[in-house]
């Protein structure tokens, strides 16, 4: 994945200013994890990032052309289509029915749903459904997956086997990731850099490279605990889910 630059962006609502001289540079395929208070524009700026609206000033470099999947809070699974269903829908014009069959099944196989591929949405648990929506967003051959606090509202510990299901497929199937949230420990367990948003106008107040492999991650670890007490006193709004 080339270099991504998001230069000196401005997004303003009806006189509202949400973000301002916003500017970002990667590189590689790493998860960002973006950390900002209510209402700062995380949504607006994964809006842009995804061309679905426009800034009204500044520009988003590198993605033209990008192929980009999503992960939302809410799994949004078509409802009257089974957990295969749900994949296969989204592939059917990128592949041939016979890689359609490897690549569903290799994912759905990651994410433990393999014996549940015929069951509808309803029959899922919400662990089981945010789950076939992992699946589903790496199934589909993105070069960028844009993530809308995909663990919030989850309870504690599904929250984390979660987080573990994502890293499984991440580390398989490496692919640049925009992952915002207000949730500190997710984007500790997850994030290459993790970049904490200011109040609106919006920018980049303070940007923090982990370096521990996700493997060895852990929330009592000395590195992220000092990972954490800095963005705390950057940022005392976040949560803790
Ligand atoms: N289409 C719109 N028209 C007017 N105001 C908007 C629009 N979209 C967002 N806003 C406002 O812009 C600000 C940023 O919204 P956005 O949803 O991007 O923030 P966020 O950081 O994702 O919020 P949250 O943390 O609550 O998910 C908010 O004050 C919101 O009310």
């Amino acid at each position: 994945m080339a270099f991504i630059k998001i230069d000196n962006i401005y997004k303003s609502y009806k006189g509202l200013k949400v973000l301002e001289n916003f500017t970002m540079h990667i590189e590689g395929k790493k998860i960002i994890a973006i950390l900002g208070p209510s209402g700062c524009g995380k949504t607006t700026l994964l809006n842009i990032l995804a061309g679905i609206i426009q800034p009204d000033k500044g520009k988003v470099i590198g993605l033209e052309n990008k192929k980009i999947s999503y992960l939302f809070q809410e799994p949004r699974l078509i409802k009257w289509k089974t957990v295969w269903e749900n994949i296969d829908f989204i592939l059917k014009d990128k592949m041939a029915m016979k890689e359609r069959e490897k690549v569903i099944t290799k994912y759905l196989k990651m994410v433990n749903l393999m014996e549940f591929r015929n069951y509808y949405p309803n029959k899922l648990s919400g662990g089981m459904k945010q789950r076939a929506a992992i699946a589903r967003a790496f199934a589909y051959p993105s070069d960028v997956l844009l993530m809308d606090e995909p663990f919030k509202s989850l309870d504690f510990e599904l929250k984390f086997k979660l987080i573990d299901c994502f890293i499984k497929l991440w580390e398989v199937d490496k692919r640049l990731v925009f992952f915002v949230t207000h949730d500190i420990h997710a984007a500790l367990l997850l994030g290459h850099d993790i970049y904490v948003l200011s109040e609106k106008p919006t920018n980049v107040k303070l940007r923090m490279v982990n370096e521990i492999p996700h493997r060895e991650r852990s929330l009592k670890n000395k590195y992220i605990l000092e990972l954490e007490k800095k963005i705390i006193d950057n940022f005392e709004e976040i949560t803790h889910v």
